[in-house]
């Protein structure tokens, strides 16, 4: 059974559709890498696919609580150290170890320093290794390697393959070669929006990007 089932789908940014007619079955163990030019609206659809913004039409099929998303912010408590950061997601989602976390992206020696000091790099590795502690199955990535230099990218790259490797699946939207031919490519340029219409917004929905 698919993690992930999306049919049909269309996505719009600023009121303006940018792809349509995406469809994609994710099943466990899969990754799927969305590719495109800047601007396409890789982007866009990972935040809809994350329930950040709603679909302009099409329907997206996934379990309730399934989906964890890694977006261009990492999102962390400046003024709480590594380890506290994790422990924060932690609870958040269920209380899932994070000693496991702090390993796989490498976090140790960093573990009770402050995220507001940590190098852009560090910050996205432990961007990256909150995924691990919320348990959720469907990672949902926007450009996860951006600052991670070439070693990180390894320790990424096999942080997912054990994800997928415990049935796990993931989305991701990179412009770099992670280095996984099992993973299956979208190249999104077929599916640009060929309406230019203005797409109605629900009330209340706040544009801003996080
Ligand atoms: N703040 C904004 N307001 C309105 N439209 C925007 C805004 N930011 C981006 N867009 C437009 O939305 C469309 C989709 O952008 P999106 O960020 O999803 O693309 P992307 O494929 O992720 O690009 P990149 O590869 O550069 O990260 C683009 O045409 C872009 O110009």
């Amino acid at each position: 059974m698919s993690l992930l089932a999306v049919r049909d789908l269309a996505v719009a940014r600023g009121g303006l559709r940018a792809v349509e007619g995406v469809s994609f079955g994710l099943d466990p163990g899969r990754a799927l890498v969305l590719r495109g030019p800047n601007g396409i609206g890789k982007t866009t659809l990972l935040r809809t696919l994350a329930g950040l913004q709603p679909a302009v039409a099409g329907r997206i099929e996934t379990a309730p609580e399934a989906i964890a998303y890694a977006g261009h912010s990492d999102g962390l408590k400046p003024a709480l150290s590594v380890t506290e950061n994790l422990r924060f997601w932690a609870e958040i989602f269920g209380g899932h170890d994070i000693a496991a976390a702090l390993e796989a992206m490498n976090l140790r020696e960093l573990a009770s320093r402050p995220a507001h000091a940590l190098s852009a790099g560090q910050k996205r590795r432990l961007g990256l290794a909150r995924l691990m502690v919320t348990g959720r199955p469907v990672w949902l990535l926007d450009e996860p390697t951006v600052s991670l230099d070439r070693d990180s990218v390894a320790l990424f790259a096999a942080m997912l393959r054990a994800h997928l490797g415990r049935g796990g699946a993931a989305v991701i939207a990179t412009h770099i070669d992670l280095g996984m031919p099992e993973a299956e490519i979208i190249d999104l340029a077929p599916y640009r929006a060929t309406q230019t219409r203005r797409e109605s917004r629900p009330a209340g929905f706040n544009e801003a990007f996080g």
